[in-house]
């Protein structure tokens, strides 16, 4: 095979958990490619939160090592690991309910490495969600949860991240705001974003990625391009409820 630049983000060999003894993540390999979208499919429980955690380094795996873009980040505090470039958009959003939208976003310049004014920062992100811009004074608490998402989406690009995590971004949402999600992922990957996007909602998140892995119980069971999973049949029957 030939050689290849290192992944934006590897992860390999992970073992993980809360209790000694009682693994939740086992031996967990795991890539990104710069600007591929990746998704980590998985039923409730299966760990896929426990991965995010790991990659954000808040919670220390027992074996194994993530990287990002070749680079050890496994043994780094949380603050150290966003400092690097990676930026995630946590499960059930968690917007800052008394700040304005636009407060919202400036907060995620903070963690920005440096450089690039913070206005220019803020026009991408209207661009890229116009909806926004119609909202830019209205407390963020007060937004439908597809706005809060487009919120937190927002928030989390203003770090202008190397990767992007997106922790269940369609759960507690009605249909048709989740369609709204998936299209605001979709722009982003066409945009060139890598995107580790963990989802309980196969069939959407098929749909956006290029790639796939399917963890059941700590342990990646299938993995493989997006089109093949969604055709096959097991995953379609366990995980599309049809089949
Ligand atoms: N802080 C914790 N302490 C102990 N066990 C935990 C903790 N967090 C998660 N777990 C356990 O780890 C396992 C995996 O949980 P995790 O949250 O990673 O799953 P998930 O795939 O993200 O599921 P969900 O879609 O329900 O969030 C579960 O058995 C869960 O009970």
């Amino acid at each position: 095979m030939e050689s290849k630049s290192p992944a934006a983000l590897a992860l390999t060999g992970i073992e993980a958990g809360y209790v000694a003894g009682v693994p939740v993540l086992s031996g967990v390999d795991l890539e990104v490619r710069e600007g591929e979208v990746v998704t980590l499919l998985g039923r409730n429980g299966a760990g896929k939160s426990t991965a995010i955690r790991v990659i954000c380094g808040l919670l220390k795996p027992n074996a194994g090592r993530v990287e990002l873009h070749g680079e050890r980040i496994d043994g780094l505090e949380p603050a150290a690991i966003v400092g690097r470039g990676i930026a995630v958009v946590p499960e059930g959003r968690r917007v800052f309910g008394s700040l304005s939208v636009e407060e919202n976003l400036l907060m995620g310049g903070f963690a920005h490495r440096r450089g690039i004014a913070p206005k220019l920062d803020l026009d991408a992100i209207y661009t890229s969600f116009p909806r926004l811009v119609e909202r830019r004074t209205q407390l963020a608490g007060t937004l439908s949860g597809g706005e809060q998402q487009m919120v937190a989406m927002g928030r989390a690009l203003m770090a202008k991240p190397r990767v992007l995590l997106l922790d269940e971004p369609s759960m507690g949402l009605a249909p048709m705001l989740i369609d709204a999600v998936f299209d605001m992922i979709s722009t982003l990957a066409g945009k060139g974003l890598t995107i580790l996007l963990v989802e309980q909602n196969a069939s959407e998140a098929l749909d956006v990625a290029d790639r796939a892995y399917v963890l059941e119980r700590g342990r990646i069971r299938r993995e493989g391009p997006a089109e093949r999973l969604l055709s096959d049949p097991e995953i379609r029957a366990s995980y599309l409820g049809v089949g």
